[in-house]
């Protein structure tokens, strides 16, 4: 591992007035990379969104930089913060908070990125170096980055990188020696999953991929989406495996009516709409609907697209009704590792009374005989397991129609006691860590008797 010491250049606080000395590479990058991740600690703001604002100005290959860099640091953010805490010999005073952010990029890329020491230590003392508040903290981000560099990830402290309330919430869930598999699992990133409209070998072949038992063509590397072969065909879209499972439960086909009731983007909308069924796709959001409009266009299938609250829309009846419920997403934590930070257990009580509201409202929505899925993208019983035992006990004329081993190629590893899908991301292992891994999911299906 290379320690060398980095160039002296000088800082923007040093310079002359009026004179700016020219920016050392890679600078922008790293303040792009720390000004994301700070909006994601302070504001609670979706990595995807700040990132935009804060790369505005950079190409592509540098804006995903940044973006690689800030997912890391928030990927690894609990073992990252307790290894530059303990390197400190004191706490940092609260107006220099962003020398931690700078010390927990270097970190980050000294030990998970392929980024030489030396670049990564010398962005991070200059970027200190360009305020008044962190300036006089130089020689410590040097020091501190030198000696991790130094000591390598064997240093690294062996704590959970997710809160502790989330952490506790598996355990209580799912068992400790489960919440801390789950915990590693989101250390690796998700591999890029695509469902084809037909020909999954085909397109596993053709894009260097694999397909899965579900169907699922399953990439190792994502590279730029939009330039795939397919893309501008229309014959594919970007959807994880688990989240292609619950349109697959509904079984739909040509002569059905469906409702897919919190439809934006459009991922399970088009599933269905790729069955031949009749499709409503309804959401609160006017922009999403937007995208899905979109999407849908691209891949030449058809919806009627409703914008409205799901919790109070009147229609139907439907042979079919999806819910994919607004929920905390932490199932998606590979895919979106702010989403450990930007959530709090008050989330869950929230999203979970929408939850409940809209499943309630949903059920006078199926007809006799048909079914209802509902879905959530999230590892929280509080927003799958309970909100399905709440809904049953509020309505005996539904039961459930449990999901069997087998059937759209669902492990029976992946279906709980009661029948319903309950993926993890340590869920379909492989050797190959590119390709492990599932999001986790939540899905139940009912039938109204
Ligand atoms: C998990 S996302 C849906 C993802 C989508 N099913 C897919 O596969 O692409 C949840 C959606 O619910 C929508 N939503 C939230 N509250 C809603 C409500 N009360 N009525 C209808 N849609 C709602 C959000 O706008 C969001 O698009």
């Amino acid at each position: 591992m290379n320690t060398k010491s980095p160039a002296p250049r000088r800082s923007r606080a040093n310079a002359p007035a009026g004179a700016r000395p020219p920016e050392a590479p890679g600078l922008a990058v790293r303040r792009a990379a720390a000004e994301a991740i700070d909006a994601v600690m302070e504001k609670a703001r979706p990595l995807e969104e700040v990132i935009e604002r804060a790369a505005r100005g950079l190409d592509d290959r540098d804006r995903a930089l940044a973006r690689m860099i800030a997912a890391t640091v928030l990927r690894r953010l609990g073992s990252l913060r307790a290894l530059v805490r303990s390197t400190l010999e004191r706490a940092l005073p609260e107006k220099a908070r962003r020398v931690e952010t700078l010390l927990l990029i270097g970190a980050a890329q000294i030990l998970f990125m392929d980024v030489p020491d030396h670049a990564a230590v010398a962005t991070s003392v200059e970027l200190a170096g360009e305020d008044q508040s962190t300036a006089g903290f130089k020689g410590l981000v040097n020091a501190v980055l030198r000696r991790i560099a130094r000591e390598g990830r064997a240093a690294l402290p062996d704590v959970a990188d997710q809160p502790p309330w989330l952490i506790d919430g598996w355990a209580n869930a799912y068992g400790a020696p489960m919440a801390q598999a789950i915990s590693r699992a989101l250390a690796s990133e998700a591999a890029l999953d695509l469902t084809v409209k037909s020909d999954a070998a085909g397109w596993a072949e053709r894009l260097g991929g694999r397909v899965l038992p579900t169907g699922t063509v399953r990439l190792a590397e994502a590279g730029n989406v939009p330039a795939l072969p397919g893309f501008a065909d229309g014959e594919w879209w970007v959807q994880d495996a688990a989240a292609a499972l619950p349109a697959r439960l509904l079984g739909a086909g040509p002569g059905q009516r469906v409702a897919d009731l919190c439809a934006a983007p459009g991922g399970k909308t088009a599933q269905l709409a790729a069955t031949g069924a009749q499709v409503v796709a309804l959401d609160r959001s006017g922009p999403r609907l937007r995208r899905l409009q979109q999407n849908l266009d691209r891949l030449h299938l058809t919806a009627e697209i409703v914008e409205a609250d799901a919790a109070s829309w009147k229609g139907g009846p439907f042979d079919a009704v999806l819910i994919d419920a607004p929920c905390s997403a932490t199932g998606t934590i590979r895919r979106h590792p702010d989403v450990a930070w930007t959530k709090a257990p008050a989330d869950i009580a929230s999203l979970g009374a929408l939850q409940a509201r809209i499943l309630a409202h949903a059920g006078d929505l199926v007809r006799p005989g048909g079914l209802l899925v509902f879905s959530t993208c999230s590892l929280e019983p509080e927003e799958g397991e309970r909100q399905v035992e709440a809904f049953l006990a509020a309505r005996p004329d539904f039961t459930r129609d449990p999901v069997l081993p087998g059937e759209c190629g669902i492990a029976a590893e992946w279906i709980n006691p009661q029948g319903e899908v309950r993926t993890l991301p340590v869920h379909l292992p492989d050797e190959d860590p590119r390709f492990a891994g599932l999001d986790g999911f939540f899905a139940a299906r009912l039938r109204r008797g």
